[in-house]
Parts: C-alpha cells; sequence; structure tokens
C-alpha cells in the first residue's frame, strides 16, 4: 500500500510520532491555524459578522450594543414586511412556513438579528448558568422525538383545539407522558396551550403536521443520528483514531461495530431508508443548499459551457437518482451524464429519469461501486456532490486514486461540499450549522467536513497529477465548489494507474467494496 503523503503538524523538530499519533494523523490532513479569530474587538467578538457601530468617547456595553442593533435590524426586517404587504412574523399557524427571497441588507438584517439576540441572551444568562444548561439541549430533542415519532401533529385539525386527553387517546401514549413531551416543545413555539389541557397549533406544529419532509428530517435526527452521537464517546475511546466507517458512533449505537457501515444498515430497512432520503430533500431544498447555486453562472456556480460547447461527457459519482445531471442536462442541451450509483439505488431510480426527453437521452444511469476503478474513460469531469464529506481520509484518498486510470490530461475532479472556513470567519449561524453537519459526518461515519488546505493536502495524497485549482462559493450558499484538473507528469500515469489497482485489492481496513455490493 502506498503511503499517504499527508501534511503532519508534527515538526521534524518534535519527538517521533507513537503509533496512535500515526493512526489519527490518517484521519485529517491536520492543518494548524484556526482558532485564531481573525478580527475580535474588546469584547471577544467577531467584528467581521456584527454591525455595531462604534462609539468613540464611551462605549455603551456589549450589551446595550447587541440591543441596539437588535431593535435597528428588526425595525428594518419589520418595515420590509409591512412594505410588501408580508405578515408580520409570530407563532400564529397562518404565517408562511418561509421567508420570500430577501434582498441582501434585509438578508443579512435577519441573519443579524439570530446572532445578537443569541448572544444577549447568552450574556443575560452569564457564563456559569449558560453552560450549566447547554448541554440540556438534548432533551429538547427528546420531546420532540417523541412528538414527531407519534405523529401529535397529526393528530388535530389545523385551526381547533384538543384537550390533552383527547390527543393522548389517539396514541399509546400515557396521557401525562404525552403532556411532558408536548409541554416542552411548547417552550419552543411548537403548539401552544391556551388554556390548561387545552391543545392548539402554531406555525412550527402546523409544519410538522404537513411536510413529509420535514417529519423525515425530524425522524432521521432524533431517532438515527441522536441515539447514534451518544455512542460516539464509546466509539473514540476504543478506536482513537476514529477513520474506520465501521467503528463510527452509528455502528456501536445499532450492533454494528465492524459488521457494516450506516448505508448497509439502511440498505437493508427500507423505511429507514427512504426516511434518511426525505431527510435529504428537506435538508437540500432548505436555506443555502438549493441546487439552483451550482446551475446559477453568475451567482458563482459552476461554469460548464465549455465542455457543453464540445458536448463533452460528466459522470455524476454516487449521484443517487441523477437530479443533479437532470438539472444540469436542462441548462447545458449538448453535454452528456453517467450517473453512477449503487446497484440498488439505480434499481431504483425513475425511468424515465426526466420527462423532458431532450435532457433524459444524454443522461444513462451505470451501477458502479467508487471503491473500485472507475468503468468511464476519459470524461470531461468527475463530479462529486455529498460524497467526499462521507469519508474520513484514507476512503476519500482511494475514492480520487480509482479515477486515475479512467482519467485524460485535462480532465476535471469537481467536489460540491461543505468546505470549512478557519474559526470565526463564516457567517455565526452557518458556521454552527456546518460544524454540526461536522459532527453529524463523525458520528455516522467517521468522516468529516474539510478546509481549503485540506481538500488541497486530499489531492495530493492522491497523487500529484491532480492540480488543484481551488474553491469557489455560490454567494449565500454554504455548499463550495473545489476543483482539481488532471495532468500526470508523463511518466506517472502507468506507475500511478498500477499503485491505484493494488490499493483497490488492499485497503482500506473495513472492506469499503461490501458497502456498495450490499447497497
Ligand atoms: C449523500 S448521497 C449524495 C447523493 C447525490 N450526489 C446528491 O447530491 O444528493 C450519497 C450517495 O452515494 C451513494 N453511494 C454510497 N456508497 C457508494 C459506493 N460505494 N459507490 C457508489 N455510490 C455509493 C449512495 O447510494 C448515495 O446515493
Amino acid at each position: 500500500m502506498a503511503k499517504l503523503k499527508l501534511t503532519s503538524w508534527l515538526s521534524s523538530s518534535q519527538p517521533a510520532p507513537t503509533d496512535a499519533e500515526k493512526k489519527k494523523d490518517k484521519r485529517r490532513s491536520y492543518v494548524p491555524s484556526a482558532f485564531a479569530r481573525k478580527s475580535v474587538d474588546a469584547n471577544g467578538v467577531n467584528d467581521k459578522t456584527s454591525s455595531v457601530e462604534s462609539v468613540p468617547a464611551e462605549p455603551p456595553s456589549r450589551m446595550i450594543a447587541l440591543a441596539q442593533q437588535i431593535t435597528r435590524d428588526t425595525e428594518k426586517l419589520d418595515s420590509y414586511l409591512k412594505a410588501n404587504n408580508l405578515p408580520a412574523l409570530s407563532y400564529n399557524v397562518d404565517v408562511p412556513a418561509d421567508f420570500p427571497k430577501l434582498p441582501e441588507d434585509i438578508a443579512r438584517s435577519r441573519r443579524d438579528i439570530i446572532q445578537a439576540s443569541k448572544e444577549l441572551g447568552q450574556l443575560a444568562h452569564g457564563p456559569r448558568e449558560a453552560l450549566r444548561w447547554a448541554v440540556w439541549e438534548f432533551l429538547d430533542v427528546l420531546a420532540l422525538q417523541i412528538i414527531n415519532h407519534f405523529g401529535i401533529a397529526k393528530l388535530f385539525p389545523i385551526g381547533e383545539t384538543i384537550t390533552l386527553k383527547e390527543l393522548a387517546s389517539k396514541t399509546t401514549l400515557d396521557p401525562v407522558n404525552l403532556a411532558r413531551a408536548i409541554r416542552l416543545v411548547i417552550t419552543k413555539g411548537i403548539f401552544r396551550e391556551p388554556s390548561d389541557g387545552v391543545i392548539t397549533h402554531t406555525a412550527g406544529s402546523r409544519i410538522l403536521a404537513e411536510d413529509g419532509d420535514m417529519q423525515a428530517w425530524i425522524g432521521f435526527n432524533a431517532e438515527d443520528i441522536f441515539p447514534a452521537s451518544a455512542h460516539v464517546l464509546d466509539s473514540v475511546k476504543t478506536y482513537p483514531e476514529a477513520t474506520q466507517i465501521v467503528q463510527s458512533g452509528f455502528c456501536f449505537a445499532f450492533n454494528t461495530v465492524n459488521k457494516e457501515p450506516m448505508f448497509v444498515t439502511f440498505g437493508k430497512n427500507a423505511d429507514r431508508a427512504r426516511r434518511m432520503g426525505k431527510a435529504m430533500v428537506s435538508l437540500t431544498g432548505g436555506e443555502g443548499y438549493e441546487m439552483s447555486y451550482l446551475i446559477d453562472v453568475e451567482g458563482g456556480g459552476y461554469d460548464f459551457s465549455e465542455i457543453d460547447a464540445v458536448g463533452g461527457t460528466l459522470v455524476d459519482v454516487g449521484g443517487s437518482h441523477g437530479f443533479v445531471s437532470v438539472e444540469l442536462a436542462k441548462k447545458y442541451k449538448n453535454m452528456k451524464f453517467v450517473v453512477q450509483d449503487t446497484t440498488k439505488t439505480i434499481a431504483s431510480a425513475p425511468s424515465p429519469v426526466s420527462e423532458d426527453a431532450q435532457v433524459a437521452d444524454r443522461i444513462s444511469l451505470q451501477g458502479h461501486d467508487f471503491f473500485q476503478e472507475q468503468v468511464v474513460k476519459d470524461a470531461d469531469v468527475y463530479f462529486f456532490r455529498w460524497i467526499i464529506h462521507n469519508y474520513s481520509t484514507p476512503f476519500a484518498v482511494k475514492i480520487l486514486k480509482n479515477l486515475i486510470p479512467a482519467l485524460k490530461p485535462g480532465a476535471r475532479i469537481v467536489i460540491n461540499d461543505h468546505c470549512l472556513r478557519d474559526a470565526g470567519q463564516e457567517d455565526p449561524w452557518d458556521e454552527t450549522v456546518m460544524r454540526r453537519m461536522d459532527m453529524v459526518m463523525w458520528t455516522l461515519l467517521n468522516a468529516q467536513e474539510r478546509t481549503e488546505a485540506e481538500f488541497r493536502e486530499l489531492f495530493k495524497a492522491a497523487s500529484d497529477g491532480f492540480v488543484f485549482k481551488g474553491v469557489t462559493r455560490p454567494k449565500n450558499c454554504r455548499m463550495s465548489i473545489i476543483e482539481a484538473v488532471w495532468q500526470p507528469k508523463e511518466e506517472s500515469k502507468e506507475e500511478l494507474k498500477e499503485e491505484s489497482i493494488e490499493e483497490t485489492k488492499a485497503e482500506p481496513e473495513d472492506k469499503p467494496k461490501e458497502e456498495a455490493k450490499e447497497e
């Protein structure tokens, strides 16, 4: 097995790494950086994300500054809503579930309100009490898990009331237990109790009642990720290097350690697999993840027009049912697409893949395991969306290496994933979401989100023939576009090809091939 060429944070002046340290290094290409915020004010707040104006003489306290900012931004948002005949914001059952697309400055105000009010609340709690109760947030998830699992929101009509007793009679839940769970979610604006023991809907409970994808999102998070997250500690205590997909918190939670990865477990349970699929639909339809960001070139999406002009081919590796390729094919009328996924996933894809024959005729679907050598030779683009973040470094490197025998000079590798910025450099809410996603990857798959430097290292570890082009990110989108181009030194391609084939036979330790076979 060829050695991974990863930058080590242990400089040569330091003692030689132990075996355990070497194993840890395999997981991620560690890039020292990041804990120092670039621009922090005297109160420890990142001034890049705060639009509080400084007053030269005697600055207001942080709390006052935050409160003033909240007032200013709230007035701005409220005026915009009024000017556009949009309903005032409330928990009322009839308010729209989503904001319309807002102009940039109003969207900025909205984000600042969210962040500033969170910070103000923290300050008002004080450090000790804020910490004490931060760790109890999992209990909110528990209550939501119960409410969602038993479909409580669907049990009585929107706009009507129901007694807790009657509501309980429609479930197998004990009325006292139902009341306990429902009264905790009420503190989050989900349902309301206008009089003792009488429940009615809010906008939040209405979504829970009507949005099947949101039910799946909550179910997947509360019933799969939540128990799995409670076992990450077991997993890292047992396997500190945390690189193997069959040794994740998920595997510990569901008794599949060293047996099968999560994808295989889900492949054996149609309901769970469907729930995860719908949860992904909910996520990718949500703010910051819409597919339009990839397509909209003016907004920073990827420009495939050169490839389209020559009728080139894009391979959508791990492309599920091909919905990304379908959207691309609608915009690029000459390109061809090969969507690859596990045989099981491909078998369940809609046929035709699109109602539009001009689109469908240019898209073919193919069962292919990306832990095997790439079978589509000389394509122009190999595209990975939401794939590389599912794997720790040894696996991700292997996926890239498996491309090499198929690559022609100039072939592009385009990854569409999160790309983490240095700590404190992201919009605070986006940073929270992206770092939580990083924890989800760890929990489920011993995988990770990556920084630009880590993506660069990943390509470098796979082969020097990959020339890293960099990372772009469409405005307001959380996902980035990471690109490398295959430009091998003449003599190295054969060598790399042999190396890749050898590694397909040998590594990584937990036999990823089984994953694709069973899926
Ligand atoms: C998170 S989904 C991403 C799907 C799609 N690219 C998207 O943007 O939504 C990961 C996909 O990888 C597929 N997959 C998992 N293991 C695979 C393997 N070994 N070979 C090919 N596809 C695989 C799964 O079936 C799933 O469709």
